[in-house]
């Protein structure tokens, strides 16, 4: 709803739908109400519209675009023109965020001031939709073409200062936006209207709009390829250059409703709320983020300053938290620090930050080579090699030295975390934290919980992960968790199309035409044919298994002849300028299809006598993502995934999944599950021996229903208790 009150003659109406405003059906009709009201009030000279709490309005309410909500009267067009046509001085007094529709409004009244620290932008890029309450057509025409292509396709927010600078904003007050929205609104009553009103403007570049608009829909075909709407907006733009605006804003509406009912407004909505729900967890016993209180973190320390712990390194310290480094000798110290360095004087160079500021975060820093320095540390986070004995050697000498309520995380992507806590009298307070490389950058963070982590780790853990930036996941404990679990049937299956017919370049064609950006041989290449080699032989020695013999390994999906003949070559990838594909020189990123691999395979194939046939990019489709989906059922109904909006989660934000289709599960519902289920029967008849193809249990029951189950209630038919 929207507030109405007076202060002397003005009209103040304060937009009321706590946490962010988002303008819902009650606030709009709260807010064209007002100004009806106000305009027929004759002691009223002027209006403030603002926000009550922490922001002006953020944007339209998304849940009203899939109820429909959205298109009733009075929709938020209907807003913005009615606030425009108001006869009496409209101000916007924007503080937080005016996001999107927030915007629009602001861009419908006839003056905006804002806070030093507000923002405005218009995000609607990042949903799937365009700005439709007039948005496209109304900024072009107070900041010019140039500009709003720019904010509009990218959907980034815009600081006061340049708002100020653009336009956007009329003032920037200090102190109480509303108390100042009064003041300015008084100063301005008396002026005319006349030349305020924002949709009577001319575009000010409108002589150049061919070309920015030709050269903005290049780049955003080539920045987001696949993606409606960055192309629906730039249309949008083009029209209010040439088109007066009661023709233009029927342009965008029209475009609007298109979007509004894409499968890509659908899917990136989805992901919008997916990643909001990711870090409100729940665990067995009913503990969860509503009723366990997390404990304090005031410092933290990283073991290990190779890649990963100096990337986790510079999470903690952005977050203004001291750490402390440990390393086992000064040269690897020494290297941890230089890497860290670097980093931050990279950041500096680029303008993302000031030297000032970077040296205040580096100096958070304490490098050492002495546990015992780690004695009051509230968190440690272990990034050592994956090795387990190394970890356990680890976790038994932090456990020695750290305070009693000190948590003990380690940053593993595949091991048994209950395994390494069983080094330490503390397994309670011990959890995985799965970070992605590079950790300065990746926004996910899969946090295992072992079967003793009490909930209070869990709180205290996905308190710091937020704290540092990151969107946490919390999943149960199994080889590979959720991400990498999924990830192994994906490269398993695109490694077997290779000895059955298919060429590396012919896989990964199939799978970056989809929208994941690098194919999964290229990403083998890129993360080393001998890491993946020693990976097998570790998990082969785990099961007990010779990893050199094919009737050992096989049946677990773990033989990978092409692979290994490329390793025994020397062939490890990007490093060495040669593994599935060719590389102009080692290090370099460009992969070119190599005739000498595709020998290598079909030498491969005549040895084993497999006659090799043309297999269709359908077929590599089906094999690659429909095997990583079924394993991603298999999570949901083990209970190591507590939500399929946490597995997708972990695939947009870890694995580049194109977040146009929702993530693996949110595409499964779209593909019908009935259709999924048989896809995946057939494979298991297909390739009886490969375990990934025995289709999950969840997805037969679900698949078999009569109605399709909303994949929000997916959870209440698996039968497995939580391993969570
Ligand atoms: C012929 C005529 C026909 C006409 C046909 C057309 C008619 C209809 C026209 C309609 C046109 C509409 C045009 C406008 C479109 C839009 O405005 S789209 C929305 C644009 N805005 C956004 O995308 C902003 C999204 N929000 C954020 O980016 C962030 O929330 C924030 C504002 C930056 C704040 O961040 P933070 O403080 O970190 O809080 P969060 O955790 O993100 O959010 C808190 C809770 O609020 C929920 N939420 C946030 N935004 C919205 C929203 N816009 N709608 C609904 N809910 C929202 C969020 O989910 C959190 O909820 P909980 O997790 O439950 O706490």
């Amino acid at each position: 709803m929207a507030d109405y009150r007076k202060q002397g003659d003005v009209a103040v109406l304060h937009a009321n739908n706590p946490p962010v405003n988002a303008l819902s059906y009650h606030v709009r009709q709260g807010l064209y109400d007002g100004i009806e009201a106000a305009e027929k009030d004759p002691s009223v000279k002027c209006i403030v519209i603002c926000g009550k709490g922490k922001t002006f309005p953020v944007g339209a309410d998304i849940r009203e675009f899939a109820s429909g909500s959205a298109k009733k009267f009075p929709n938020l067009i209907e807003v913005c023109d009615k606030i425009e046509a108001c006869t009496k001085p409209v101000v916007a007094a924007i503080h937080g965020f005016a996001l999107g529709g927030g915007l629009e409004i602001s861009l419908g009244c006839h003056y905006r001031i804002g806070g030093t620290s507000c923002k405005v932008g218009f995000p609607e890029v990042n949903i799937g939709v365009l700005p439709g309450a007039g948005g496209t057509q109304r900024l072009p025409r107070v900041i010019g073409l140039k500009p709003s292509l720019d904010i509009i396709t990218s959907g980034c927010h815009v600081g006061a200062k340049e708002a100020l600078k653009l336009g956007i904003l009329d003032k920037i007050v200090q102190g109480d936006v509303v108390t100042e929205g009064i003041k300015f609104a008084k100063s301005v009553q008396n002026q005319p209207l006349h030349g305020r009103r924002v949709s009577t403007m001319a575009v000010p570049d409108v002589s150049q709009a061919n070309a920015l608009c030709n050269s903005a829909m290049a780049e955003v075909k080539r920045k987001s390829s696949g993606l409606l709407a960055p192309v629906a907006c730039v249309k949008s733009l083009r029209v209010a250059a040439q088109t007066p605006y009661k023709d233009g804003i029927k342009i965008e509406s029209a475009l609007m409703l298109q979007l509004m009912t894409s499968g890509q407004a659908k899917a990136l909505q989805y992901a919008f709320f997916a990643e909001r729900l990711a870090s409100k967890w729940q665990v067995p016993g009913g503990a969860s983020h509503a009723t366990v209180t997390p404990r304090p973190v005031k410092s933290c320390a990283v073991v290990g300053g190779g890649y990963m712990g100096s990337g986790i390194v510079m999470c903690i310290l952005n977050a203004g938290l001291p750490c402390i480094l440990v390393e086992a000798n000064q040269k690897f110290l020494d290297r941890g620090i230089k890497m860290i360095q670097g980093l931050y004087a990279g950041s500096v160079k680029l303008g993302k930050m000031s030297e000032q500021d970077a040296k205040k975060t580096l100096s958070l820093l304490k490098p050492t080579l002495r546990y015992e320095d780690l004695k009051d540390v509230d968190v440690v986070i272990e990034a050592v090699f994956e090795d387990m004995k190394l970890k356990q050697e680890v976790f038994g000498k932090l456990d020695k030295v750290c305070k009693k309520d000190a948590l003990l995380c380690s940053n593993t992507s595949t091991l048994n975390i209950d395994k390494i806590a069983s080094a330490t009298r503390r397994p309670d307070r011990v959890m995985g934290m799965h970070f992605f490389a590079p950790a300065y950058y990746m926004k996910l963070l899969e946090n295992i919980r072992g079967a003793e982590t009490s909930p209070q780790t869990v709180a205290t853990v996905t308190q710091l992960s937020v704290k540092i930036g990151k969107v946490p996941v919390l999943v149960g404990n199994c080889h590979g968790f959720v991400g990498n679990r999924m990830m192994a049937p994906y490269t398993t299956e695109a490694q077997r199309l290779l000895e059955e017919g298919a060429y590396p370049h012919q896989v990964d064609q199939v799978i970056e035409e989809f929208g994941i950006p690098i194919g999964p041989l290229k990403v083998g290449d890129l993360t080393g044919l001998d890491v993946s080699w020693k990976i097998t032989r570790e998990v082969s020695r785990m099961l007990g298994l010779d990893h050199t013999k094919r009737e050992d390994v096989e049946p677990f999906g773990l033989y990978f002849p092409v692979r290994n003949a490329l390793y025994e070559k020397g062939r490890l990838g990007r490093k060495t300028g040669a593994g599935f594909y060719k590389y102009e020189k080692a290090g370099s990123k460009v992969a070119i299809p190599d005739p000498l691999v595709m020998d290598i395979i079909d030498h491969h194939c005549r040895e084993e006598g497999i006659d090799r046939r043309r297999i269709p990019p359908q077929e590599i489709y089906e094999r690659c993502l429909y095997s990583l989906i079924n394993e991603g059922f298999k999570t949901l109904e083990e209970g190591i995934a507590a939500r399929p909006e946490d597995v997708d989660i972990i695939w947009l934000l870890g694995y580049g999944w194109p977040r146009y289709t929702g993530g693996p599960m949110h595409f499964a519902s779209q593909i019908g599950l009935r259709r999924l289920y048989g896809r995946i029967e057939y494979y298991h008849n297909k390739y009886p021996d490969r375990d990934h193809w025995t289709p999950s249990r969840l997805l037969k029951t679900l698949s078999q229903q009569e109605h399709p189950v909303p994949l929000a209630q997916w959870g209440q038919f698996a039968s497995t208790t939580s391993r969570l």
